[in-house]
């Protein structure tokens, strides 16, 4: 089957008179398995839907293997769609549920059985065609749904929130299922989530979307190691986020007034914004901290602080510590014998320069 691309050039759509895509651009390449992760009400399953043709925008265009499908109706796009309930007729076997769409087609006898046969193997399914969604589990449910949609050999493969009715366990078991489906089709795919773990650990790329509007494109690693701002910094993973002003900048380094902390010198980097609010920000597991008084590595930037809080979590400790009058998250490796520092120690908060990020304010 050819792999396509599926392209969003400057889409806008308005519900009555509430804009909930603004200027979407965003290229699905061929065979990606791409996600679109967001809070809810961001818009996801809106452009989901547009792309399925359920939706339709009011400007701009919608290129699948660079041809505008804008205005093409949904059963004519050759594009599947999972729905998050899976939406599987009760009354009908998993065999029938799957043919369904072949018999709308007017596919042959023997193409349907070949085909619906294929696809129920594909999903491990075979040996439960004579049952009933109700006799199935949701994992089984969310496999027929998938089966239903390949079997009509659609070109682009749309999830929402595919694993979101499944239990925890079941959930990180499904998205290796889904994603071994994916890589053997090698169907393009888009799937929507709020779960930004799922995204992480399946996508090829993905767009983080707030309020109708994407704050970045990327893969996992890009988007966690470089946000470029404040919403996806926090969206994806966890970030401390000290906001200041800039009160001097030369090349290659700033000096940044952290508000209710003081000045600290940082390098800048290429991608450094020009704004002078900015945010310091870097990842709790980049922190280390040590006794105050202790010796200190000057690669890394110290700030004094106060532990106000140790969680011990096994593998790692939690603290919380107050520098100045902000707080920083420190995740800390823990090895057996090393001791825990309890709340009220005085420690050094080091940064490691290369792990912060000036973002804007
Ligand atoms: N049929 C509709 N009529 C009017 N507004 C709608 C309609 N469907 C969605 N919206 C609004 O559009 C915005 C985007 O909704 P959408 O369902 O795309 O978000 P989402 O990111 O998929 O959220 P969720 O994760 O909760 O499904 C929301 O503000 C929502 O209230």
């Amino acid at each position: 089957m050819k792999k396509v691309s599926v392209e969003c050039r400057n889409i806008r759509m308005s519900y009555g008179k509430t804009e909930v895509l603004k200027d979407i651009n965003i290229t699905i390449e061929p065979g990606e398995f791409f996600a679109l992760l967001g809070p809810s009400g961001s818009g996801k399953s809106t452009l989901l839907r547009l792309i399925a043709g359920f939706n339709q925008h009011q400007s701009g265009q919608l290129l699948v293997d660079g041809q505008d499908i804008s205005h093409v109706p949904p059963h004519k796009r050759n594009i599947g769609m999972v729905f998050q309930s899976y939406a599987l007729w009760p009354h009908m076997t998993v065999w029938d549920n799957v043919a369904f769409g072949l018999v709308e087609r007017r596919a042959s006898r023997e193409d349907i059985r070949q085909k619906v046969t294929q696809a129920l193997e594909t999903v491990g399914l075979l040996h439960l065609a004579k049952r009933r969604p109700n006799e199935l589990s949701g994992g089984q449910q969310q496999r027929v749904a998938l089966a239903r949609t390949i079997v009509i050999e659609p070109q682009v493969l749309l999830l929402d929130e595919p694993l979101s009715n499944l239990d925890k366990n079941l959930r990180v078991q499904m998205r290796q299922e889904l994603l071994s489906l994916q890589r053997r089709l090698g169907i393009t795919t888009i799937f929507v989530t709020h779960d930004q773990e799922e995204a992480m650990t399946t996508a090829d790329r993905m767009a983080v979307m707030d309020q109708g509007v994407v704050q970045q494109v990327g893969s996992p690693s890009t988007l966690y190691d470089f946000p470029v701002n404040r919403f996806v910094a926090d969206f994806v993973g966890t970030m401390n986020m000290l906001p200041g002003q800039v009160t001097r900048r030369e090349a290659g380094q700033l000096t940044l007034a952290v508000d209710g902390l003081g000045e600290v010198d940082l390098p800048t980097a290429v991608d450094t914004p020009e704004h002078n609010a900015l945010v310091l920000s870097f990842r709790p597991h980049s922190v280390v901290i040590q006794p105050e008084g202790d010796q200190i590595d000057r690669r890394y930037l110290w700030l004094p602080g106060i532990v106000e809080r140790s969680e011990f979590l096994g593998e790692f400790t939690r603290y919380e510590v107050r520098v100045g009058e902000q707080k920083v998250t420190a995740d800390q490796s823990h090895f057996a014998g090393l001791s825990i520092f309890p709340p009220g120690v005085g420690v050094s908060v080091g940064l490691e320069p290369s792990q912060v990020r000036l973002l804007p304010q």
